[in-house]
């Protein structure tokens, strides 16, 4: 495996690093960063919080904005940000360039529909790919939470849900909850799985937290703020909630007051996020 690093620094005494490295999954190259935290230094193996971002995002937005490596250090746990989509040549757009869709915008599953199937297969690179490479690579154990915000809460709760015994703890910021009843989550799985609904019940975590077996329950927590702008057309919390009654999932959701969808929200609350996945983390 070609594993190529791009950057490498030290931060609070660990080490913020990028990587490319050709993807059988996306056939294309992908980036990912890894925060490693100090106790690697020593030889010791830590367990990982995959973050997942938002529309637009890259590897970089989360590093350099959510504030999380003090705690992460402290606490003893690797991050990985993996890239939102396939880029590069021969990766189809959306047709009008709009944000919304195509690149930086790969919403976490694998498209079904041409010409976004041959490269958007972003559900089998994060679930699959990713870990194995980054648990042959780095000085990591098999023991993994998974975090995102907005399009990447979706994928988090998503991937979660649907890999229960891959992951110890879940949690999200402004998830996009309801994909299959909102705007950006209509436009993108029409476009990345076609018109069948059926299989966008595969990958709308409240349908799929509202069927949740007593035995893939894992603890979850969401931070949402009361003045997102999203709020209330695209990420719809009030399903996840009324799901989570449904199947009586643990489910901790917390609306902030006066916090919007930016990074300052989540550089706000990552703290409790990374202290929240520790307890299940260090105990498994
Ligand atoms: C760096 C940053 O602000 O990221 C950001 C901004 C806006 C959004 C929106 C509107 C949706 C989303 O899924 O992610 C996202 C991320």
């Amino acid at each position: 495996m070609s594993l190529e690093c791009l950057s490498s620094a030290k931060s609070f005494d660990g080490w913020h690093k990028q990587y490319s490295h050709p993807s059988t999954s996306t056939h294309c190259n992908m980036r990912f960063a890894i925060y490693l935290p100090p106790q690697t230094a020593t030889g010791e193996k830590v367990p990982v919080l995959y973050w997942l971002s938002g529309l637009t995002c890259t590897d970089e937005n989360f590093m350099q904005k959510a504030g999380a490596f003090a705690e992460a250090a402290r606490l003893g746990i690797a991050i990985v940000a993996p890239d939102t989509s396939p880029r590069g040549e021969g990766v189809a757009d959306d047709p009008e360039g709009r944000y919304d869709f195509g690149l930086g915008a790969g919403f976490y599953l694998n498209a079904t529909q041409a010409p976004y199937n041959e490269h958007y297969q972003m559900y089998d690179y994060i679930v699959h790919e990713l870990p194995k490479l980054v648990e042959e690579n780095f000085p990591v154990t098999s023991t993994r939470a998974i975090s995102g915000h907005s399009m990447g809460g979706h994928g988090a709760l998503m991937i979660a849900l649907k890999n229960p015994e891959r992951y110890t703890s879940v949690s999200a910021f402004s998830p996009i909850a309801n994909p299959i009843n909102c705007p950006w989550g209509q436009k993108a799985f029409t476009g990345y799985l076609g018109a069948d609904q059926s299989l966008w019940r595969e990958y709308d975590s409240s349908l799929l937290l509202a069927d949740c077996k007593p035995e893939d329950r894992r603890p979850a927590l969401v931070d949402q703020g009361d003045a997102d702008s999203f709020l209330t057309e695209q990420l719809k919390p009030e399903a996840l909630t009324a799901a989570a009654k449904k199947s009586d999932f643990p489910l901790t959701l917390r609306m902030q007051s006066g916090y919007d969808h930016s990074y300052f929200f989540i550089s706000s609350f990552i703290d409790d996020h990374l202290r929240f996945h520790h307890q299940y983390l260090a105990s498994s």
